[in-house]
């Protein structure tokens, strides 16, 4: 992908679907694999990515401490290519699509109602910034819990979040300079917490 300077203005508020649309062609927002289909009324819908790690902690968990940080084991898929969370497993998925947003954007990315309605939160509602994956763009880390009794199967290259987006007036210091960032991303990388809270 080419690097995106901020271009042409986009909508204010919301964007919607022509928005969207347009906000991809003018290369505000970039999104790959792109299908038409993914753009929603008001958000872009995002898929369940292909691989996934299930979060294993052995004690507690002080946040400061990268080694006692849960581990990421990877899961195999079923032998239908099904994703089986446990009950109250974590897991921690990426998105299918590689997103980049110019400084003009942010988002915020929750799961579908539908997997809300069957006890499976998705993601913890993240917030994209301004930015993040400007450079060769970035998956999303999802957080998938089951919160039901028994296994949940999950289809892998299926919709599973939407990422609403908003014209922002444009970050002074976007999310791709800071550092310890997560913006080149495009699997997923465990929390980098460790490095940046305070110790007292
Ligand atoms: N489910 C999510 C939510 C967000 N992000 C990405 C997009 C965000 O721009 C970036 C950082 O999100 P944070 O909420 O951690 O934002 P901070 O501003 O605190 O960034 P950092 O923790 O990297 O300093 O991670 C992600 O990959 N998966």
């Amino acid at each position: 992908m080419t690097s995106m300077e901020p271009k042409a203005q986009v909508e204010v508020g919301v964007l919607t679907d022509r928005a969207i649309r347009r906000a991809r062609e003018n290369g505000e927002l970039w999104v790959e694999p792109f299908d038409a289909a993914l753009v929603r009324p008001a958000a872009l819908s995002l898929r369940l990515g292909h691989e996934a790690f299930t979060l294993m902690t052995t004690g507690p968990v002080d946040v400061a401490d990268r080694s006692t940080h849960p581990e990421l084991i990877l899961k195999e898929p079923d032998a239908r290519g099904r994703l089986v969370v446990e009950p109250g497993e974590v897991v921690l998925a990426p998105t299918l699509e590689k997103i980049g947003l110019s400084e003009n954007l942010a988002g915020l990315v929750d799961g579908t109602s539908d997997y809300a309605r069957l006890g499976i939160s998705v993601v913890l509602c993240g917030q994209v910034s301004p930015g993040f994956g400007r450079d060769t763009g970035a998956v999303l880390t999802l957080e998938i819990v089951n919160h039901l009794r028994h296994p949940v199967l999950l289809y892998p290259g299926t919709r599973i979040c939407n990422l609403m987006l908003f014209a922002s007036s444009g970050s002074e210091l976007p999310y791709g300079d800071l550092p310890h960032n997560y913006s080149s991303d495009h699997s997923v990388v465990a929390s980098r917490l460790a490095d940046h809270v305070r110790h007292n």
